[in-house]
């Protein structure tokens, strides 16, 4: 039976791809080579051509569509012209619409339609809002005793549902209930899945198609003809494609695992952990995705995804968009959080663990208190109110200003009660309290005395110099003068974190570390309450005399919105990637723009490159509260075939001792390469480099210790674009098809976490691998270095 013959085959291209032996990939070339042979198969070509009978079918009706739309523009301006408020608002409601519809219709995506599950008979008759039945479980009798079965429903997944004109499904979007078997399916579990097809097409054609047989044992007929199976698995095609600089989404090949946490429920915290290449940023973007097409009325208040580089963000932007989603989700790295503040500076490992860690809380609470005496603070204080000179000495103010901190209140909000506290004090001098005995005169002669006062020039300068509203940036600044630092860091900070603290903040820019200490410094000094706008004049209001009657009316509940929004900085969800990077502070700052939201947490404890995870997880549990969580664990590694995830494991146990790597689905057959310096640094790598660039199509990442990035972008000068040099800390998140990594003991050693860095830096490659020793390296006779030997 021909089902049966291809058992063998669909067993090895198992989708799930949970197998000990990686598979082959033997579209990775060790020496350059021409292009693979292309195999003539009639049947393979009929498949196609029916897969593009489909395509075609749907590209019509989506045209049908763009019309309609259109149509509905064009009936939205005609309308537009009659002018009635009703009228002008139903206008906007439906450009809105046909707008979106349009912009969606008209982006040409890449692969359009990529999926097609064919189905046995469920078990009930029912079907759901997408047209398409809704039962998981066949029906008893859906396959006959002799293992055969029909074909009862196919469907197609793409990247958008197309309903045609009778509202029969031409194609399922990919996160709508009905599309789940299609990723969720195994040969352990295939529920109604009988074949399941992964469909590659360019624009509006279809160019091939790889099958993955769910039920082996049967004989699947479809409309009569025995259901064909084709193809050598989508999956390995997929991780085989050479890389460029941007990141290409997985819709057509998620996996089960992933599957489940990309449609978890939202409503807490989906904890994700996974190592190298198990595929959690791809997991992260398209969970965003699937959220906001599961609920876009909760998450309109937004999604904000979390990255750890410019690099990441960069390399991922693109991948959203090609799932249908824009505009809702804003990914924004780690040091881009704070508005109009972009860190563009690194800080040494030791200043970088002063910063992040949550004793800096305490610093930040006396530097913003301690601000407020600066220089150039006045002395004293001198008014002259009711005829008389009025003084206020050192001491007196000294006493005044502890009184007011001892509020709670952030700083620039206790302005005003240090306002007031001054005036008393004047008041008490002038005597104008003896003066009436009758309450509400004296009440009179007090509020004469604030006005005359407060409008005199020499009062209002002198608050402005001895409380200034203090902003972020001012007491950071403040903060970089050593003596003053020291004060507030007493019994927080050691005096060598002082100095390099201190140090760190003299230069000009910022670090990402500085960023988060920027935001809660934006916590602890409150914003100070700004002047309403006033409101432009309504000619309705002008007509009727309104605005003069009502001189302070309330903002309305749209102008409100509209505030709301311009100020907004939480989130409906946060999804933060590489979480274990983030630093007590930071989870602070991030925590900020969560706190009513759901999240989904992904990382790897084993290439954090903090320090102290523990006080890290103590500041994680405090930004996700109470929430309930659920854990979930990506156990396979898709971008680094085995050779290279068997060197890279060597560190992982020196790293984490006990701590299981993920298992890599395919093999090369080319090992890593080993090469130790010959004539200067310099120059072996580029020599490498050069070499890798002609084994490989796509990109080729260098990366080495933070401290040589400059020198590493001259080395590879004149290479091209499709290689870059990066630091151990910036390649967080990267791949490239091939990478050279330069000193592991450089790498190892520039900070604590070193180790875990180095583990980081090793698993980037999707093809080959080559590590450049030193000296420092100790390498064996085989160029083999200390840290990477068994
Ligand atoms: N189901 C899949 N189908 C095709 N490619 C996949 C799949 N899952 C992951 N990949 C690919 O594997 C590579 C690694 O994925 P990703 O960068 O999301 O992993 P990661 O867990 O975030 O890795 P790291 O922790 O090293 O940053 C990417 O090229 C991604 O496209």
């Amino acid at each position: 039976m021909a089902a049966q013959a291809q058992q063998d085959s669909a067993v090895d291209s198992d989708r799930d791809a949970v197998r000990d032996a990686p598979v082959r990939d033997d579209s990775v070339r060790d020496e350059p080579v021409s292009d693979a042979p292309v195999r003539d198969d009639s049947v393979r070509d009929r498949e196609i051509s029916r897969e593009q009978a489909h395509l075609d079918r749907v590209y019509r009706r989506l045209e049908e569509k763009i019309h309609e739309a259109e149509f509905l523009m064009d009936d939205a301006a005609r309308r537009g012209q009659v002018g009635t408020p009703g009228a002008l608002a139903e206008r906007d409601a439906q450009v809105f619409r046909a707008g979106v519809h349009l912009n969606r219709l008209n982006s040409e995506f890449e692969d359009f339609l990529f999926g097609r599950i064919d189905l046995l008979r469920g078990k009930d008759g029912k079907r759901g809002p997408d047209g398409a039945y809704t039962a998981v479980e066949p029906a008893e009798g859906a396959v006959r005793p002799d293992s055969t079965a029909d074909i009862a429903e196919t469907l197609h997944i793409g990247r958008i549902g197309v309903l045609d004109a009778e509202y029969a499904p031409l194609v399922i979007d990919w996160r709508a209930p009905a599309a789940a078997p299609f990723y969720r399916s195994t040969p352990v579990d295939p529920g109604r899945v009988v074949r399941r097809r992964v469909i590659r097409s360019k624009g509006r054609r279809v160019l091939g198609v790889e099958d993955d047989l769910m039920r082996p044992e049967i004989t699947a007929y479809l409309d009569g003809e025995e259901l064909p199976v084709i193809g050598d698995g989508a999956l390995m095609a997929a991780l085989g494609q050479a890389r460029t600089h941007s990141m290409r989404d997985i819709v057509a090949s998620i996996q089960a695992e992933q599957d489940l946490v990309i449609r978890a429920p939202a409503a807490s915290v989906a904890q994700v952990e996974g190592g190298p290449g198990t595929g959690k940023t791809a997991v992260a973007l398209h969970r965003a995705a699937y959220l906001l097409y599961q609920d876009r009325r909760r998450y309109s208040g937004g999604i904000l995804i979390v990255s750890p580089t410019p690099l990441l963000v960069a390399y991922t932007e693109g991948v959203l968009p090609s799932l249908g989603e824009e505009g809702q989700v804003a990914i924004r790295a780690i040091g881009s959080l704070v508005d109009e503040a972009e860190a563009t500076l690194y800080d040494t490992p030791s200043t970088a663990r002063a910063k992040g860690s949550a004793r800096m809380l305490k610093v930040l609470r006396r530097a913003a208190r301690g601000a407020l005496e600066h220089p150039g603070a006045p002395a004293r204080l001198r008014v002259v109110a009711f005829g008389r000179r009025l003084e206020l000495e050192a001491e007196e103010l000294a006493e005044i200003r502890r009184n007011v901190l001892t509020g709670t209140a952030p700083v620039n909000l206790l302005r005003p009660r240090a306002r007031k506290l001054l005036l008393d004090a004047l008041w008490a001098k002038s005597g104008g309290a003896t003066r009436h005995t009758d309450p509400e005169l004296a009440a009179e002669l007090r509020s004469s005395f604030d006005e005359d006062v407060t409008s005199e020039d020499p009062f209002v300068a002198f608050l402005d110099a001895w409380w200034p509203e203090l902003t972020p940036r001012s007491v950071l600044a403040a903060m970089a003068d050593e003596k003053r630092l020291g004060r507030w860091s007493r019994r927080v900070l050691n005096p060598g974190e002082v100095r390099r603290v201190a140090r760190s903040l003299r230069r000009d820019g910022y670090s990402v570390h500085d960023i988060a200490l920027l935001d809660e410094l934006h916590a602890v000094l409150g914003a100070p309450a700004r002047p309403r706008k006033r409101r432009e004049l309504d000619p309705l209001d002008q007509l009727t005399g309104l605005e003069e009657l009502m001189p302070q009316r309330e903002e309305t509940r749209r102008e409100r919105a509209e505030r709301l929004a311009q100020e907004r900085v939480e989130y409906a969800h946060v999804i933060v990637d590489e979480a274990q990077d983030l630093t007590p502070m930071q989870w602070r700052m991030v925590g900020r723009r969560g706190r009513h939201a759901t999240w989904t947490v992904v990382g790897d404890p084993a290439q954090s490159s903090w320090s102290d995870p523990d006080e890290a997880a103590a500041a994680r549990d405090e930004a996700l509260g109470s929430r309930p969580r659920r854990r979930f664990e990506l156990t396979v590694n898709y971008r680094n075939p085995a050779e290279i995830a068997d060197l890279a494991a060597r560190v992982l146990a020196l790293a984490m001792p006990g701590a299981a790597a993920p298992r890599a689905v395919r093999s090369t057959g080319v090992e890593p390469r080993f090469a130790v310096v010959r004539d200067t640094l310099a120059a072996t790598v580029r020599e490498e480099a050069a070499r890798l660039l002609e084994r490989v199509d796509g990109t080729v990442g260098v990366v080495v210790a933070m401290d040589r990035r400059e020198e590493a972008r001259r080395w590879l000068a004149g290479l091209g674009d499709r290689v870059v040099a990066l630091g151990s800390l910036e390649a967080k998140g990267l791949e490239y098809d091939a990478t050279v990594v330069v000193s592991p003991a450089e790498i190892a050693d520039e900070s604590p976490a070193g180790l875990r860095v180095l583990y980081v830096a090793l698993t980037r490659a999707t093809q080959q691998l080559t590590v450049v020793s030193g000296e420092r390296d100790e390498p064996d006779a085989a160029g083999v270095p200390d840290l990477l030997r068994d």
